[in-house]
């Protein structure tokens, strides 16, 4: 593969709305965003660390340390010839999986540019639309929470997915389960609970929930399978898997039955792949979660989606879910029935706005590789 140049560039973004979970608030962002080019064309990629350290241990400014002083000079003294060289070039930098999967989401989309092909295909995707899922953040109270989901239900979302936090849990979620008896619903906690919460658990069993994501310690695995092996509902892993042994580890101590696979969280689209695969062999199904992307980040996690093990709605809801105004045109739109198209263009298959992200680009710099 052909590098030319490497550019950061930060860009500050306001969310439609703040958006709660039991770490805290999110309302505005400063987000990473990598472009590498050989000079015919350019790849985007998204790193999603934030600008502090609550949710995760990396930021923005981590991020771009470690892609400035320890990335970029590898990559400069690398041959490399496909993507899937990227993950192995860069093992020797220990964990910084956000800014290692920023870096090669752009070096994938440059690929598939220079051969012509869709991001979906050069990952061997096989589906020409995913189903999407919306997150609701925690709300002010479930007569607010119940309104938005009668909402998100008729503009077709195909999986609901809650906010829960301690005191409000499972009443909140017994109240959504009355008024929406048929509708496919989770809860994700941010690791906000304990297993001194197993009665709790025991109780939100009886709900018939699809899921409950990340009850427990953001970095744990041991006290999730003795929750999974005391709960019916499946325990879905977010925080806790980093890589694809974090997932092997997991599948084999029994601590879910299905993962949510963040493609910044694990480094990138090739260990992001490697755990679909993985969790193919052991019937686990797979999906897509989001991190407040921007169109760059989100056109990544749709080609993800295409891999056949990725069976169950994502969070990855359309342009017009935080952004007034998303970086790419056209935005990324969703059916009445729920579903995302999959891009069949080169790349990404969508086209950044440089007028708009010009505007609102906060730090930029460029290295020649
Ligand atoms: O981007 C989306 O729509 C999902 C957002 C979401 O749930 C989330 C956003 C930030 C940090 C963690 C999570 C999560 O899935 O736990
Ligand atoms: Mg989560």
């Amino acid at each position: 593969m052909k590098i030319t140049d490497l550019t950061l560039r930060t860009v500050d973004m306001t969310m439609k709305f703040p958006f709660e979970t039991s770490v805290g608030i999110t309302d505005t962002r400063e987000i990473l965003l990598i472009e590498v080019t050989d000079g015919e064309y350019v790849g985007y990629g998204e790193c999603v660390a934030d600008i502090d350290p609550y949710y995760s241990e990396e930021t923005v400014e981590t991020a771009i340390h470690i892609i400035k002083d320890f990335i970029i000079p590898r990559l400069k003294g690398a041959s490399i010839q496909h993507p899937s060289d990227i993950s192995s070039l860069l093992a020797p930098i220990r964990r910084h999986q956000m800014a290692k999967g920023g870096v090669d989401c752009a070096l994938w989309d440059l690929y598939a540019k220079q051969q012509a092909k869709s991001l979906s295909e050069v990952l061997g995707g096989t589906k020409t639309e995913v189903p999407v899922g919306i997150s609701i953040g925690i709300q002010k109270d479930v007569e607010t929470l119940i309104e938005k989901i009668n909402v998100y239900v008729n503009e077709g979302y195909q999986k609901i997915k809650i906010k829960i936090k301690p005191g409000f849990d499972y009443e909140i979620l017994k109240q959504v389960r009355e008024a929406f008896p048929a509708v496919s619903i989770m809860a994700d906690a941010n690791s906000a609970f304990t297993l001194q919460d197993l009665e709790l658990f025991k109780k939100m069993d009886t709900l018939n929930l699809l899921m409950i994501e990340q009850p427990l310690a953001h970095d744990d695995i041991v006290d999730h399978s003795k929750l999974q092996a005391a709960i019916q509902t499946p325990v879905c892993l977010d925080e806790s898997i980093h890589s694809f042994e974090d997932a092997r580890k997991a599948i084999e101590l029994g601590s879910c039955k299905t993962i949510n696979i963040k493609i910044g969280r694990v480094g990138g689209l090739f260990e992001a792949k490697q755990i679909h695969d993985l969790c193919a062999e052991n019937n686990i199904p797979v999906w897509c979660g989001g991190m407040f992307e921007t169109g760059i980040g989100r056109a990544h996690n749709v080609a993800i989606s295409s891999l056949h093990n990725f069976s169950i709605p994502g969070d990855t809801a359309p342009s017009a879910r935080y952004w007034d105004k998303d970086i790419i045109e056209p935005e990324i739109t969703m059916s009445e029935a729920g579903t995302v198209a999959v891009p069949t263009e080169q790349g990404i298959g969508v086209t950044v706005d440089q007028t708009h992200v010009d505007s609102i680009t906060k730090r930029l710099e460029t290295f020649s590789m």
